[in-house]
């Protein structure tokens, strides 16, 4: 028997579906998870020692690739101070003070362990500071899996086709109004009714969890403008991708500004990091400077401030983005190229180092259409390309993630790969 099989069956025993996040399961893609050895740059080696060119980096985090140098170097010197304190420490200010600098919206910023956590904690802080309780998301946006936020939602929800979760108390749901992504119009039409009760709108500025599908710009910025008309806080999450699409994140390429930002993913540089920032008006609302309660235990862990340090470091070069923007571009063009050599309809939506590839005649602009995709020959395609070495999120509903450490050789294979698999399809 293979290593991951028996691995993924002895998992199944003491984990619920084997997993600790259901969408790592690759049950909607009909097969089973690799279980994973290590990684290295762009390379993934599975416990059966066979390799892949990944383009989940870990979901996000690893815009560097896995174990990039001064990341491991940055968590090695921390470690050998001690893993955790439960006070304050400089490298905790060390982060903040890069993360105000690269957003300029961020004039606060508190460190948590999660996007969920750091959803959850904006989301209380809108509503603390507005007296309000109505929340506004967008149908296949997913903030992580606090109660306010599964309505609707993207990622592993839409994979697994619920519309939401039992255990969420409906008057919990009943706060929050799930309305079509890109349309503004909707957004005008909801807040004449409701704005006055509304707390937040919080959006994924590019969508990353129904596949990526990029924001209209006067949807983007039409938010801004009806926040502004009722009082509503605007939440950019931009957890997948703040520091991915540009240093400055979403926000900075579709000049917006939040009220509060939601980071996680790339400001960990690989270990568990969440933040939310924005407005200090808003920011010192939160305890101990303020009524708004949020706290951790292990928030700010010194390992975890130590690897976002080094990260956001490296990203900062100059012409980070810009090699990031030409071998994404290269996958992209050359995956739109590939599927029409073999007549197969469909569309590569990317912004940046995020992609996804649909199989679709025509655009993607919204959850409706991202959920009348081919899904049949997406797992076939899927499953195409872990033959071939390739490792790409097992549901369509999520994003490729490229990073520095993709070769063009590494780009050049993964184009090889797709030609013979869209052939097969
Ligand atoms: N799309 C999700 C996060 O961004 C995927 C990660 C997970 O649910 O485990």
């Amino acid at each position: 028997m293979e290593k991951s099989k028996e691995l993924f069956a002895r998992a199944c025993k003491t984990i619920p579906g084997g997993v600790n996040s259901p969408v790592r399961a690759c049950g909607s893609v009909g097969t089973d998870p690799c279980f994973i050895a290590r990684g290295q740059g762009s390379a993934i080696f599975d416990a059966d020692g066979r390799q892949y060119i990944d383009y989940i980096g870990s979901w996000g985090p690893l815009i560097l690739g896995h174990r990039h140098p001064a990341v491991i170097k940055a968590i090695e010197a921390a470690l050998a101070n001690g893993c955790t304190f439960g006070a304050p420490t400089e490298l905790e200010i060390e982060l903040a003070e890069a993360v105000v600098d690269i957003v300029p919206s961020v004039e606060m910023v508190r460190m948590v362990n999660s996007g969920t956590e750091a959803t959850m904690s904006a989301i209380r802080l809108a509503r603390g500071a507005t007296g309000r309780d109505g929340i506004v998301k967008f149908d296949g946006c997913y903030h992580g899996h606090g109660d306010s936020l599964l309505v609707a939602a993207g990622s592993g929800v839409a994979t697994l086709g619920i519309p939401g979760s039992p255990g969420v108390p409906d008057k919990v749901a009943e706060s929050t109004a799930s309305l079509e992504y890109n349309n503004i119009e909707a957004v005008k039409e909801y807040c004449k009714k409701k704005g006055d009760r509304t707390a937040a709108i919080i959006v994924e500025p590019v969508a990353g969890n129904m596949g990526v599908v990029a924001p209209k710009p006067e949807f983007i910025q039409g938010l801004r403008e009806v926040c502004d008309q009722y009082g509503i806080v605007l939440i950019l999450d931009e957890v997948m991708t703040g520091f991915r699409v540009a240093l400055g994140g979403a926000q900075s390429l579709y000049g917006v500004t939040p009220d509060l930002t939601t980071m996680g993913k790339v400001i960990g540089g690989g270990l568990p990091v969440g933040a939310y920032g924005g407005k200090r008006s808003l920011m010192e609302k939160i305890a101990p400077s303020g009524p708004v309660y949020q706290a951790g235990t292990l928030s700010g862990n010194p390992m975890a401030m130590a690897a976002g340090i080094a990260a956001l470091k490296e990203i900062s070069a100059p012409g980070f983005y810009e090699a990031l923007e030409k071998s994404s571009q290269t996958l992209a063009d050359g995956l739109k190229k590939a599927a029409a050599d073999a007549g197969v309809e469909a569309v590569v939506s990317r912004v940046g180092s995020m992609q996804t590839l649909f199989f679709s005649a025509g655009p993607v602009e919204n959850f409706e259409d991202a959920k009348k995709c081919d899904l049949d020959r997406f797992s076939k395609f899927y499953q195409g390309m872990r033959d071939e070495g390739v490792f790409l999120p097992p549901s369509q509903f999520e994003a490729w993630f490229v990073s520095a450490a993709h070769t063009e050789a590494d780009i050049q294979a993964t184009l090889k790969a797709a030609e013979k698999v869209f052939k097969q399809l």
